[in-house]
């Protein structure tokens, strides 16, 4: 199948190549211990979320496949702190260059802009990414269920961990969700929901809600893509879904921070 999912991995397979001719783990180890401790992504979202707010990872993304170019004047350290100003929970950072116009360096102007946690949002498929992420400062990383067999999830999962970093994990179905929760990763994970399928691009918010009570207690659920006004806040937060990650809706506007404080407003 040569979908948008299995071109991104297959370039990812390409860069990965190209990370091992330029760095060992033990080299990219270095970077990542010089590192200051990871700011708690979970710990962020949770503290929103008890406060009774709706907890939003805010995303920064100049482009996306399914869009296109969504943002031309595109200043990353500013837009964190705006979104930091309108009250974002964490940052959501796309480091892929190819399909979504970001890079390392859109990563660190931002993160290092604000005092939020913040997600490398890229397509995770080796350990030696995980670790690159951390050597950029990345607080949380995103392993996509769509991506990674089982065993694999579970590898990066585990080196993410030893390395002070959360993970999202994102499941888009039944079956993805099934095989996070068979991978046996542990209790208390953080299960993003797409609302997006990655190889079609069709958008559904009930994808979240179809999927909620297939969810076992004990997991923090967030609600990905496709988040656009108040009204989809409040749906998600009466089927008492309290985390959310939204891009495009924001970063259209001309000031995403006050887009953010408008979309959570409850009047
Ligand atoms: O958005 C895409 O076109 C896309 C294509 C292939 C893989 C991933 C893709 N997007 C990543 C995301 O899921 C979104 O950036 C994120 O959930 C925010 O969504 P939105 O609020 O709709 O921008």
């Amino acid at each position: 199948m040569n979908d948008i999912l299995e071109r991104i991995l297959t370039r990812k397979r390409e860069e990965v190549a190209l990370l091992r001719k330029q760095h060992t783990a033990a080299s990219l180890m270095q970077l990542a211990q010089a590192q200051s401790a990871p700011r708690g992504f979970c710990a962020g979202l949770r503290a929103m979320a008890d406060a009774g707010k709706p907890a939003v990872i805010a995303e920064i993304k100049r482009a996306s496949p399914s869009k296109g170019l969504i943002r031309p004047d595109f200043d990353p350290a500013w837009i964190a702190g705006e979104y930091e100003r309108g009250g974002a929970a964490c940052l959501s950072i796309l480091t892929d260059e190819d399909y979504f116009q970001g890079s390392a360096d859109d990563f660190k102007a931002a993160r290092n802009a604000t005092a939020l946690p913040a997600i490398r949002k890229d397509f995770i498929i080796d350990e030696l990414q995980v670790i690159e992420s951390r050597a950029i400062g990345a607080d949380c990383i995103l392993l996509i269920a769509a991506a990674l067999p089982p065993a694999r999830l579970s590898v990066l999962h585990r080196t993410a961990r030893e390395l002070g970093m959360d993970v999202l994990i994102e499941v888009h179905d039944r079956s993805e969700l099934n095989a996070v929760l068979g991978a046996k990763l542990g209790p208390g994970l953080l299960i993003g929901i797409n609302n997006r399928n990655l190889r079609s691009f069709e958008t559904r918010l009930e994808t979240t809600l179809d999927l909620l009570p297939w969810l076992p207690p004990g997991h923090e659920v967030v609600t990905e893509s496709g988040i656009g006004t108040p009204a989809d806040v409040q749906r998600m937060l009466a089927a008492g879904v309290q985390r959310f990650l939204v891009g495009e809706s924001l970063m259209r506007q001309p000031n995403p921070g006050v887009a953010l404080k408008r979309l959570v407003a409850t009047s």
